[in-house]
């Protein structure tokens, strides 16, 4: 069991943020495995302090990083909870002594057994999606975990036990956990959304469930330990309340993630790249790389790790150049983020990216034309055939995410926004955009079409078309038509 080491000791008491950051720093750089359990408890303790703490304590001015701004952390604090943790472990679980053949394996059971350790800790009935519940200091002082937290509780729990072979997987809005000789089994540990019957100890489906986006098609990021470690600094959350972050502790988090960029353990984790991306455009930190290449970066991760079937990095992207005005590469972003979804079932378990898109449908996109409609510049986005391009395969993605899902995706409060965008865009620059329809033998290719006046645009070329009839079909009208007749089929249902 790792437990503590002299060099940690050394450092104790915490009294400033670098201080934390060796520790991370010893344990990545010098230990064959980084203690999860250790330094969740230690972030948990500091965050805690920080945006939970006694809200009228004295605020002193001063340089958070290297001064005592941090409430002095006790070895003996953090020896307790750590010792707390490790007996839960031992207690509940009867691990066979280390068998002569020395490498053990979980096994199925190990693993229920570990997460009920967990699910039978926590507290009754607690607000499942407050903030500042992922870490085991949460766990240990509280009994409260979120679906995240527990996870990673079992995660690190079997590594108290001395099962290396136990990693955590991640999805973009669900985990669990594989192991096994050749990490192939799977179990799920926690639950995920709101009223849905746990399906702990079960293995993740294979059948209709793996179409859904929440198991992101069996392409999830599957943790080494030091990737376990990302996603615990990830889960830090900076939060103070609704309107305010503590610094210090948005500062912790972009500096161990940075720590685990340049040591490359966030080179397959693109939600990582990302909120490291997030954090660097809040405040960048000289000298290093700027956040629109972190945000590129995390696209090439999914792209070259998981057959870019994640949605994250390209609305990561999508809100990036949002925030900063650049509406046609906003555009860019979403559509290539309704091509991904569009190769899934949509499930009630998609909740988070349906609102994902729903937003970007109905508060975002409309936001822009507002602002450009305003506006008279010949550099409006209202003049680029490109940009309408972008927002007809972004809602053609939608269109298709649908198709063929047991649960509706779209419904008239879609409608208007979409229709009202359309519609912004003058008829002459809607006809410069082709739609290239697949012939029925024909697998999915991208045509690049190149227009009459040198200008380039594309629809990446799915089997949804919007007019068989001709390739070169002004397509609005007839997208339009067949939402609006949608619109009135559905009506005449209400
Ligand atoms: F484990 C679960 F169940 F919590 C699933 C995970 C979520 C998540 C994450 N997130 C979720 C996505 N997220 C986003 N923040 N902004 C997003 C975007 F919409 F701008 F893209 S996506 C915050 C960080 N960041 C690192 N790792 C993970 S693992």
């Amino acid at each position: 069991m790792a437990g503590f080491r002299d060099i940690d000791r050394a450092l104790f008491p915490i009294k400033s943020i670098s201080s934390v950051i060796q520790i991370f720093k010893h344990h990545l750089e010098r230990t064959s495995e980084p203690d999860l359990a250790l330094l969740s408890i230690i972030v948990g303790a500091v965050e805690n302090s920080l945006t939970c703490g006694r809200p009228n304590a004295p605020v002193q001015i001063c340089d958070p990083v290297e001064s005592s701004r941090l409430p002095a952390l006790e070895y003996h604090t953090i020896e307790v909870l750590y010792n707390k943790f490790y007996s839960i472990m031992k207690g509940t679980v009867d691990v066979p002594t280390k068998t002569s053949t020395g490498k053990q394996y979980a096994t199925r059971e190990l693993v229920k057994k570990v997460s009920d350790a967990v699910w039978n800790t926590l507290s009754r009935s607690y607000y499942k999606d407050r903030a500042h519940l992922q870490s085991l200091y949460s766990y240990l002082t509280g009994n409260k975990l979120d679906c995240f937290g527990v996870a990673f509780a079992v995660v690190a729990g079997c590594q108290a036990l001395g099962f290396s072979d136990v990693h955590l997987a991640l999805s973009e809005d669900h985990a669990w956990v594989v192991f096994g000789e050749h990490s192939t089994e799977t179990a799920e540990v926690t639950w995920h959304g709101k009223g849905n019957e746990d399906k702990r100890g079960q293995e993740i489906g294979k059948g209709v469930a793996a179409r859904s986006w929440l198991y992101v098609n069996n392409k999830p990021v599957i943790c080494t330990r030091a990737m376990e470690v990302a996603a615990l600094v990830s889960a830090i959350n900076p939060s103070l309340n609704a309107t305010h972050d503590a610094y210090e502790v948005a500062y912790l988090q972009q500096e161990l993630l940075w720590l685990l960029y340049d040591l490359g353990h966030l080179a397959k984790y693109p939600m990582a790249i990302g909120n490291l991306g997030d954090l660097e455009e809040i405040s960048a930190t000289p000298g290093r790389i700027p956040c629109d290449v972190l945000f590129r970066e995390a696209i090439a991760s999914a792209r070259s790790n998981y057959d870019n079937m994640h949605v994250y990095p390209y609305t990561y992207q999508g809100g990036y150049f949002y925030r900063n005005k650049m509406y046609k590469e906003a555009f860019e972003s979403w559509a290539n983020a309704s091509d991904v979804i569009r190769k899934y079932n949509y499930s009630r378990d998609d909740e988070e990216i349906y609102k994902e898109f729903l937003e970007i449908a109905n508060e975002l996109i409309p936001h822009i034309m507002k602002v450009e409609s305003s506006g008279f510049s010949a550099n409006s986005i209202l003049k680029k055939p490109e940009c309408f391009a972008c927002l007809l395969r972004f809602y053609d993605g939608i269109c298709q995410w649908e198709e063929g899902s047991a649960t509706p995706v779209l419904h008239i409060g879609w409608a208007k926004p979409l229709v009202n965008t359309i519609s912004k865009f003058d008829a002459d620059v809607r006809a410069q955009v082709n739609i290239v329809c697949e012939t029925n033998e024909g697998d999915k290719k991208t045509e690049q079409k190149t227009q009459a006046n040198g200008n380039t645009n594309c629809l990446n070329n799915n089997n949804y078309c919007i007019s068989k009839k001709e390739s070169r079909a002004s397509a609005d009208s007839d997208l339009i038509n067949a939402i609006e007749s949608k619109v009135i089929s559905e009506e005449n249902l209400d």
